[in-house]
């Protein structure tokens, strides 16, 4: 049974994050989840979250579905790149996206939910859509939505047709042809840790030159921004008047008035360009002459990755058949 779910911005001035309605339980109880594909773990705010640590969000309820079964003994603890993280205790339940069914899904309940996710009222929680093997639920690692889904669907691939300032959609099981122009380019996939991490074939800023490069980086929905070696972000930066890497605002800030170039990445023999529009990604506060940039450097990270503003430009393949491939297109 293939699916579509809408991939909805959180916020209207810039795309910080983008959430999908799903349902778990029975009767049906309805959150709106970040699909991540730079993590491995579904979890959501619950009844077991303490009240001060909840301000807004929707919980998952365990005890009001007849279908919850608690996974006795199993527990779970995730820290996220940007020092977020939680932690809990974990259920099976039906869980449903766009359609498609796991009728025994981990469900990941949170007992401890840092402030990030606290003052986040729009994200009730993550569904990892990594390699199962990143699950931090001990002692037993659980399967992922996708690797569970797989086998129902008509072929074991999801798609990523997020947008810029609107919303997007994940499809389950099906490659929509009408969501990409041209022809989808493939790469290998490095599976080991277990992001979907494959090799780029260089980069050019603007229309000058391409400079042909191998940068190792992973596809990640969860992430808002891009995030590239230095010397890349610095030849791109180069080209923007005023443009400053800012140990105070941290990162590459520039001013709102200045131009700028677009960039492109090379995905094996083709390329994908990100319009210079979702590079200038936000006034520093609201008003700011002070712009923030879509591509920061990756040096302090250790891992480059092509996040939301990259993957904004492009249709996007995760193909989880073995071995597993990434496939970019242009739209
Ligand atoms: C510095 C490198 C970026 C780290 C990246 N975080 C981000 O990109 C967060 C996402 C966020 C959205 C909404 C509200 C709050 C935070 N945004 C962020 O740091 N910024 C700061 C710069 O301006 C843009 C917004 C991250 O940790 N991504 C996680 C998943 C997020 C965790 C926080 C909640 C939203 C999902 C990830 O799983 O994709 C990961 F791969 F990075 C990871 O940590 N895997 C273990």
């Amino acid at each position: 049974e293939n699916g579509s779910a809408a991939a909805i911005p959180i916020d209207p001035r810039f795309d910080i994050a983008y959430v999908t309605p799903v349902t778990i339980g029975t009767p049906p109880q309805t959150l709106y989840l970040d699909f991540d594909t730079g993590s491995s773990d579904l979890w959501v705010f619950s009844s077991h979250t303490p009240e001060s640590q909840v301000r807004g969000q929707r919980i998952y309820s365990p005890e009001k579905s007849s279908t919850a079964k608690l996974l006795a003994g199993h527990t779970w603890s995730i820290l996220y790149g940007d020092g977020s993280g939680s932690l809990g205790n974990v259920y099976t339940d039906n869980f449903t996206v766009g359609g498609v069914t796991v009728t025994s899904q981990a469900v990941q309940t949170a007992q401890q939910v840092s402030y990030s996710f606290t003052s986040q009222s729009e994200i009730h929680g993550l569904v990892g859509l990594g390699f199962s093997t990143l699950n931090t639920v001990f002692p037993n690692g659980q399967l992922t939505f996708f690797d569970n889904a797989k086998s129902t669907l008509d072929s074991p691939v999801f798609t990523a047709d997020l947008k810029w300032k609107k919303e997007g959609t994940y499809d389950f099981g099906f490659i929509d042809e009408t969501k990409y122009t041209g022809e989808i380019t493939y790469l290998p996939v490095q599976t080991d840790p277990g992001y979907w991490t494959f090799t780029s074939s260089g980069y050019a800023v603007g229309d000058g030159a391409f400079h042909p490069a191998s940068i190792v980086g992973i596809a990640d929905t969860g992430t808002s921004l891009t995030y590239l070696p230095a010397e890349v972000v610095t030849s791109y930066w180069g080209q923007v008047d005023g443009a400053v890497d800012s140990d105070y605002y941290g990162g590459y800030v520039f001013p709102c008035s200045s131009k700028l170039p677009s960039f492109t990445f090379g995905v094996g023999p083709a390329n994908i360009t990100i319009p210079a529009s979702y590079i200038n990604y936000a006034q520093i506060t609201e008003g700011s002459p002070v712009c923030f940039g879509g591509l920061q450097s990756s040096s302090w990270l250790g891992v480059n990755i092509w996040g939301d503003v990259a993957l904004k430009a492009a249709f996007v393949v995760f193909n989880g058949a073995n071995p597993p491939t990434i496939g970019w297109a242009k739209k």
